[in-house]
């Protein structure tokens, strides 16, 4: 048995290229609970998502949540699945191409995009292989995960090292751990408010609400708490919103430990009973719609607030193909492949350049 995966064949005076990987979670094949029994047996198999004790997690797994998990997820992903596939799957192939297209106007080395998943597919693995198809003997992991989490970030790269660990040839990586409070993503998420709020009205609250992860991940060392707080502190600010006019919980809950508080589900319980008369929901930490902001905060969250006395509810949508999103990821690549890359120096990016630097130091500028 081979322990190298082949390598591709290799011409003297191919041209080598620079590789930008995306990588993102991951997503069931099909809505159908044969399609999501694989997928959830991969994802919760991940010691970064779950970490208690093997053998008693290997029965909680295999024996109870195995048995109920796949057919109930099943029925929420059929509400939100797209005619082209899952919505997270659809959106993060349209930001690859995107992406390639941004880059291509400003990058005049050879380069390639592709995309990634930690769990499912296209696995890290067939990512990986087109990019070496390509040679690209340079990669940069680009995570499409804002805020830095173990149960996140640190999965993406476990997944690239571990194709990384099957290769004779291994390209030079280098990877972005966080961007929540780069000013262009910032910028991007208030653009994207600002535009709701130009066509519907203002809310009486924006809620902004993040992926939830078990509190013990936070006390044992995780900055994930934290960098969700400054960007929506940092949100906050590019929207001139007062303390009372925001707040920030946590989605998802899992099993049975604690997690992240304030929970969304009793937030939002908690001002519908309190007669508010319209919320507006926004998702910073997902760059893409997916089942947890189209399923859990458009359709659920909106039946806790209503049914506890709410008034109007409005899920603002994730970034997705938004331009100014795009023109982030694309600044915040190309920061990152600094020297990897010959730039176009053109007239327009060297203003976006400025525009960029004002807002970065603004940013820096504001506490911590
Ligand atoms: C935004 C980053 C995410 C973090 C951090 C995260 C942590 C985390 N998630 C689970 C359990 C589940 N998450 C599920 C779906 C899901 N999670 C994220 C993102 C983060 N998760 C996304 C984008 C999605 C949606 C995927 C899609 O196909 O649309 C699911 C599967 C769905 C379900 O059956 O409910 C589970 C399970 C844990 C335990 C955790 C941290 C420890
Ligand atoms: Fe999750
Ligand atoms: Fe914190």
């Amino acid at each position: 048995m081979a322990y190298y995966n082949p390598e591709p064949k290799y011409e003297h005076g191919d041209q080598l290229k620079v590789g930008i990987l995306l990588a993102n979670l991951g997503t069931p094949d099909a809505p159908t609970a044969q399609a999501l029994r694989p997928y959830l047996r991969q994802f919760l198999s991940d010691t970064r998502v779950v970490e208690i004790p093997r053998a008693l997690w290997w029965f909680i797994l295999n024996c109870i949540i195995l048995a109920i998990r796949p057919k109930k997820s099943a029925e929420k992903y059929a509400q939100i699945w797209l005619k082209e596939g899952s919505p997270l799957l659809v959106h993060a192939q349209k930001q690859a191409t995107l992406l390639r297209g941004f880059l291509g106007q400003k990058i005049k080395s050879p380069f390639a995009v592709e995309l990634g998943m930690s769990y499912g597919n296209p696995s890290m693995q067939s990512a990986i292989d087109k990019l070496k198809a390509q040679h690209c003997d340079r990669v940069l992991v680009f995570p499409l995960y804002p805020q830095y989490a173990a149960s996140s970030t640190a999965s993406a790269m476990d997944a690239v090292f571990r194709v990384l660990l099957k290769t004779r040839n291994q390209p030079a990586i280098r990877s972005i751990r966080n961007y929540n409070d780069h000013p262009a993503y910032i910028a991007a998420l208030a653009s994207s408010v600002r535009e709701h709020w130009r066509i519907n009205g203002k809310p009486s609250k924006l809620v902004m609400s993040f992926h939830g992860v078990p509190k013990v991940h936070l006390t044992s060392g995780d900055p994930y708490h934290c960098q969700c707080h400054k960007t929506g502190r940092l949100l906050a600010e590019a929207l001139e919103l007062s303390k009372d006019e925001y707040l920030i919980a946590f989605q998802s809950r899992f099993g049975k430990q604690e997690w992240l508080k304030p929970y969304l589900a009793s937030t939002l319980e908690d001002l519908g009973k309190a007669k508010t008369k319209r919320i507006d929901v926004i998702c910073p930490g997902f760059s893409s719609d997916c089942l947890e902001t189209l399923e859990e905060i458009a359709m659920e969250g909106k039946h806790i607030f209503q049914s506890n006395g709410g008034g109007e509810y409005h899920y603002i949508p994730a970034l997705n193909e938004n331009e100014a999103w795009i023109h982030a990821m694309t600044a915040i690549a190309l920061e990152n492949l600094q020297g990897w890359v010959s730039i176009e120096w053109d007239y327009d990016l060297v203003n976006k350049g400025n525009e960029m630097t004002k807002l970065r130091a603004q940013a820096l500028g504001a506490k911590q």
